[in-house]
């Protein structure tokens, strides 16, 4: 080999080394270039993902998550135990049905319920947890958004890098096609210096450095496709879900604006209602507005008049306390006059009202007195059943004239005038009417006798006590009495009481009482008063109808208690029912007293004629001592005697304070109509007539004297009977033939009216005819 050559080879072999050098100096820079980046990116990755691992961290999210897998596994675990008891409930279900309730059945229950009670606790929970999971999530997407963008900005750089890279690989591959060259200058190296394949070698050691490093970059370079890819991938499914999240919220958006339309057509609708209602409302007001207006200025002179007004009052007012108490000194003065001109009217009217009670009570009186004090009406009974054949017309009536009675008595016609005559068709309550103003008249302060007189079974007790259905006059009174003093409260305030006395043989009993068999006495009242009274006898105070009822079922019940046969006894005994009407008017400070006596005589028939004996016969004297002595009474008050002897009897002494004075008397004369009872019958009638032309008015207003001694005539019922035309035995002393005579002549109408007028204009004839 020559030199030039040599050196040609030398010289080539140092541009390669020369080039080599470069080559492996810019290989060098290239990978440390490539390292730092590398490394950068490296720095970069890391505290993105410190900072993702950061922000989560902050979040909680990773907490929250291990939380709730926490929950989530325990939750199973409690599932797991759950099922486990329920799978053993079955099992045990038989035995432990009866169990208490400490078995383990209870405890297991409990144990459920406890568990299925933390099992709904934890599901609210991981509910809970969950949607805080879901925030989670959003942030954690977030946050990978922002991974994202420096991943694209790293692949940006990662770009750049690949392609310095590949430049520096094709600058490689280009070193890489000229190994002739090389091998060449490595053989001539070789052969001409070791030195210089040493330096080869060496550069080749680098070469194949950089080669395995270039292939290790390029390694890295995958992973990093690798992981390119997946964000891609993971990103491409995260634009997916933001596309499906947009489409939700442009529907959603949607959804809110046509709500939001709705809304806003609605709010417009409402405004214009509003607007209209508003527009109509202002006009009203308007509208108030001008009639206010004009009122104000209408009002406007008011107000000054009122203004004005008030100005005066408020002076008013200032001088009012003065006012007042002169007024009120004045008006004292005025009152204490007036109430002195009332109280002094009121005197007047109270003493004018005492007068004219006065009067009106005398007026009553004189009226009474004109009507006679004793009247005497008549009531002939009517034919009752199986006496038909005995009763032929003996009775007749005037009808023009109700107080003529004709009897036809052994042929002759007897003409009988009485005040009133009943006719047998005549009702009770015909009868009340009739004698009802003398009832009345003891509220006012009289003392009343009502007797019905006649023999038996001409009809006293059914005109004095009725029958149940049809009540007679002492049931008809107590209840006019009652109504009469209820209609004069509260002006008046009365007092009714009731006392029923029966006199048989003399004695007198109280059918009121408890004790039946007690016999009463009458005796003079020890106050000094001079009046009688019966100690022991039972006063019964009437507060009611229903009063009334029990007064009479008491009294007829001690009486049929009494005796052994009730009619028999009944028409032997007298009975005696004696009301009593107390009264006082607390605004006149009146005081009234007035007493009614309803008597059910005896029977007043001859009983001497018949011959009893006995005990009968003491019953008839008894009766006709009474009867007598009622006469007696009757003939002396009528005579005006100085002594009335009221003590010859336990009736006339009973009635002695009803007999006298103002007192007024009513005998009710009952009649037979049977031809067998004629001639009691005509003596009855004789008896009442004669009673009839007294009048108790005319004795003198004295304390009548209380009298035993009497001229005490037997009663003519006790004597033989005689002739109708001869002096007929009368209950009333000695009965003269003249009353006879004029009681049972049969006279004319013409004549009888005369005799009439006689009656009425002359009562000394009627007198000097009983005498
Ligand atoms: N006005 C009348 N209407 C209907 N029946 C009457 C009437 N008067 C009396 N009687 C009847 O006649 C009968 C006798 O009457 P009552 O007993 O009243 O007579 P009396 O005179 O009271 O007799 P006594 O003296 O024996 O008591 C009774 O059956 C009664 O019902």
């Amino acid at each position: 080999m020559n030199f030039f050559t040599r050196s040609k080879q030398i010289q080539q072999q140092k541009h390669c080394q020369q080039h080599s050098e470069c080559l492996s100096q810019e290989g060098g820079r290239l990978i440390t270039a490539l390292r730092k980046q590398v490394e950068e990116l490296e720095e970069k990755l890391l505290v993105q993902t410190q900072e993702a691992e950061r922000l989560r961290s902050e979040l909680g999210a990773t907490d929250l998550e291990k939380h709730l897998e926490l929950l989530v596994v325990e939750n199973e675990r409690l599932k797991h135990e759950l099922n486990a008891c329920k799978s053993l409930l079955p099992q045990e279900a038989p035995t432990l049905a009866c169990a208490a309730t400490d078995c383990p059945h209870s405890q297991r229950e409990s144990r459920l319920a406890d568990l299925e009670q933390q099992v709904l606790e934890k599901g609210n929970w991981a509910e809970i947890l969950s949607r805080q999971l879901d925030e989670s999530k959003r942030y954690a997407a977030e946050m990978q958004r922002q991974l994202e963008e420096s991943k694209h900005h790293r692949r940006e750089v990662e770009q750049q890098l690949s392609a310095r890279l590949r430049g520096c690989e094709e600058a490689l591959a280009r070193q890489a096609t000229r190994p002739p060259q090389i091998k060449y200058v490595t053989e001539r190296v070789e052969l001409d210096s070791p030195g210089s394949q040493q330096d080869l070698a060496e550069a080749q050691a680098k070469s194949a450095n950089l080669q395995e490093q270039l292939s290790l970059q390029r390694q890295l370079l995958r992973e990093l496709e690798v992981q390119l890819h997946e964000s891609q991938r993971t990103s491409t499914q995260l634009r997916a879900q933001i596309l499906v999240y947009e489409g939700e919220m442009e529907r959603a958006q949607g959804q809110l604006e046509a709500e939001m339309q709705n809304l806003e057509d609605e709010k417009n609708r409402v405004i214009e209602e509003a607007f209209v209602r508003a527009e109509s409302e202002m006009k009203a007001v308007h509208e108030n507005l001008a009639g206010v207006r004009m009122n104000l200025l209408t009002l406007q002179p008011a107000l000054r008049t009122l203004t004005c007004d008030y100005n005066c009052l408020k002076r008013q007012v200032q001088d009012f306390p003065f006012m007042l108490e002169k007024a009120i000194t004045e008006a004292k003065q005025e009152i204490c006059q007036v109430i002195g001109e009332v109280s002094s009217a009121n005197q007047e009217l109270l003493r004018k009202y005492k007068r004219e009670m006065n009067l009106r009570k005398k007026c009553h009186n004189e009226l009474v007195r004109l009507k006679g004090n004793i009247r005497v009406f008549c009531r002939v009974r009517p034919v009752c059943q199986g006496e038909q054949d005995s009763a032929e017309n003996m009775v007749s009536f005037d009808p023009e004239d109700d107080a003529l009675l004709y009897l036809s008595n052994k042929g002759k016609l007897m003409t009988f005038e009485l005040d009133k005559v009943f006719h047998p068709q005549a009702t009770q309550e015909e009868v009340f009417q009739e004698v009802q103003s003398l009832v009345t008249s003891c509220i006012d302060g009289f003392n009343v006798c009502i007797f019905a007189y006649g023999q038996t079974g001409s009809g006293k007790t059914y005109t004095m006590e009725g029958v149940p259905k049809d009540p007679g006059i002492n049931q008809r009174a107590l209840r006019l009495l009652f109504s009469e003093v209820t209609e004069k409260a509260p002006d008046w305030d009365y007092k009714i009481t009731v006392s029923m006395v029966e006199i048989y043989n003399e004695t007198l009993r109280n059918l009121l009482g408890d004790n039946q068999g007690e016999k009463l006495d009458i005796k003079m009242n020890p106050d000094g008063s001079g009046q009688l009274y019966v100690p022991g006898l039972t006063n019964f105070t009437v507060k009611s109808p229903e009063d009334i009822n029990r007064v009479f079922e008491l009294g007829h019940m001690n009486r049929a208690t009494a005796c052994t046969n009730l009619n028999e006894h009944s028409s032997r005994s007298h009975a005696l029912l004696i009301i009593t009407v107390v009264g006082f008017n607390s605004s006149t400070g009146h005081r009234t007293q007035g007493k009614l006596n309803l008597v059910d005589l005896a029977g007043s028939e001859r009983i001497a004629k018949s011959g009893a004996e006995g005990s009968r016969l003491r019953e008839a004297q008894c009766i006709n001592k009474s009867l007598s002595a009622l006469g007696d009474v009757i003939n002396a008050l009528r005579s005006r005697h100085s002594h009335v002897p009221f003590r010859n009897s336990r009736l006339t002494y009973l009635l002695s304070d009803s007999l006298s004075g103002d007192s007024k008397t009513l005998m009710m004369v009952q009649i037979s109509p049977l031809v067998s009872n004629m001639s009691e019958s005509v003596c009855s009638l004789k008896f009442a007539q004669r009673v009839r032309t007294i009048e108790l008015g005319n004795t003198p207003r004295r304390q009548w004297e209380i009298s035993s001694t009497s001229s005490s005539p037997t009663h003519d019922s006790l004597e033989p009977d005689s002739p109708p035309v001869t002096p007929v035995p009368l209950p009333i002393s000695r009965a003269s033939s003249a009353g006879s005579t004029l009681s049972s002549s049969s006279k004319t109408p013409g004549a009888r009216r005369r005799s009439q007028s006689q009656l009425t204009t002359g009562k000394s004839k009627h007198a000097h005819i009983i005498t």
